[in-house]
């Protein structure tokens, strides 16, 4: 009799194969932020997800932002943050800081992809001119250094993947005048998986996903179309800290992205769970006429 654990292993690999047929070849915008980034052990797991979808075929591009370690530095140098509305204000100096800590973690993700046998290249979002932006409001407020993304160039990422290399973005960029912005992560995210036509674009974040009810986490959903996910905003159904995403991911598809999957980057592997398994593990946001693989209330 052949051990039933080897078996329930086989069945794991075999669950992925259509997917990996189906994502070959195709561009996977990974945005990597949260716990996650915090986590030496958590972060090893998500690049080592990111390099597994490169050696089966995939093109995953990441982009990261800075997390908790932006914060910690204007600590460290003994700034004072400067808040408006209760947003920080990033003046020319934060600006600085935050440069120079992105462009540091990029270079220790690049380092942890190379580790795994993967070249990987870490690109800011001035690189080519990739992110194009200008200065963004906050309700009226200047805030300071905080740009919204205007155009993307996405020459850059396309000659690396052309070429086989891993992207590594992380997002700052310049407007007209060449002055230097931060830029959310989820929104430079959602705008490069835009420019490049990509199949996915997966959010990592410390939420487990959208729920129907807010309050209750028992009320995950596993699959949500576009017009759902907008009636769900529209409804006052979706938490303040949601609402933004949801939109982004609501952008996204509208603008080509086939599926969007919102991610929680505290599991470990959660993005290998999500792609390879037909039922997924957060929740993933289609077109309206997207094919659901998995009813919830089958
Ligand atoms: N949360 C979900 N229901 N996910 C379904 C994922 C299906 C498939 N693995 C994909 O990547 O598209």
């Amino acid at each position: 009799m052949v051990n039933q654990k080897y078996l329930d292993k086989a069945e794991v690999l075999i669950e992925a194969l259509p997917y990996i047929q189906r994502f070959n070849r195709k561009i996977v915008v990974i945005k990597y932020g949260g716990s996650a980034m915090l986590d030496e052990e958590l972060k090893r797991n998500v690049i080592k997800d990111a390099v597994l979808l490169k050696l089966v075929g995939f093109k995953p591009i990441i982009v990261h932002g800075g997390g908790k370690e932006i914060s910690r530095w204007v600590g460290k140098v003994g700034m004072e943050p400067r808040f408006i509305n209760g947003l920080r204000v990033t003046d020319k100096d934060t600006m600085e800081i935050a440069e120079m800590v992105l462009a540091k973690v990029n270079k220790e993700l690049v380092t942890l992809v190379e580790s795994l046998g993967v070249q990987a290249v870490g690109v800011s979002g001035k690189d080519g001119g990739l992110l194009q932006c200008r200065k963004k409001l906050s309700k009226g407020e200047d805030i300071g250094y905080v740009g919204e993304v205007t155009k993307v160039n996405p020459k850059i990422l396309q000659d690396l993947l052309e070429r086989d290399f891993l992207p590594i973005v992380f997002p700052i960029g310049f407007d007209e005048n060449f002055d230097t912005y931060n830029i959310n992560a989820d929104d430079a995210a959602c705008a490069i998986a835009e420019a490049v036509n990509a199949e996915k674009l997966a959010f990592l974040s410390d939420i487990e996903g959208v729920y129907r009810d807010a309050e209750d986490p028992s009320t995950l959903i596993s699959e949500l179309r576009v017009d759902e996910a907008q009636q769900l905003i529209t409804d006052g159904h979706v938490g303040g800290g949601m609402i933004p995403k949801l939109k982004n991911c609501i952008d996204a598809i509208e603008n080509g992205v086939n599926r969007v999957h919102i991610l929680d980057g505290r599991i470990p592997h959660s993005l290998l769970l999500e792609i390879f398994t037909n039922k997924g593990i957060g929740t993933a946001i289609l077109k309206d006429d997207g094919e659901k693989y998995y009813n919830e209330h089958a």
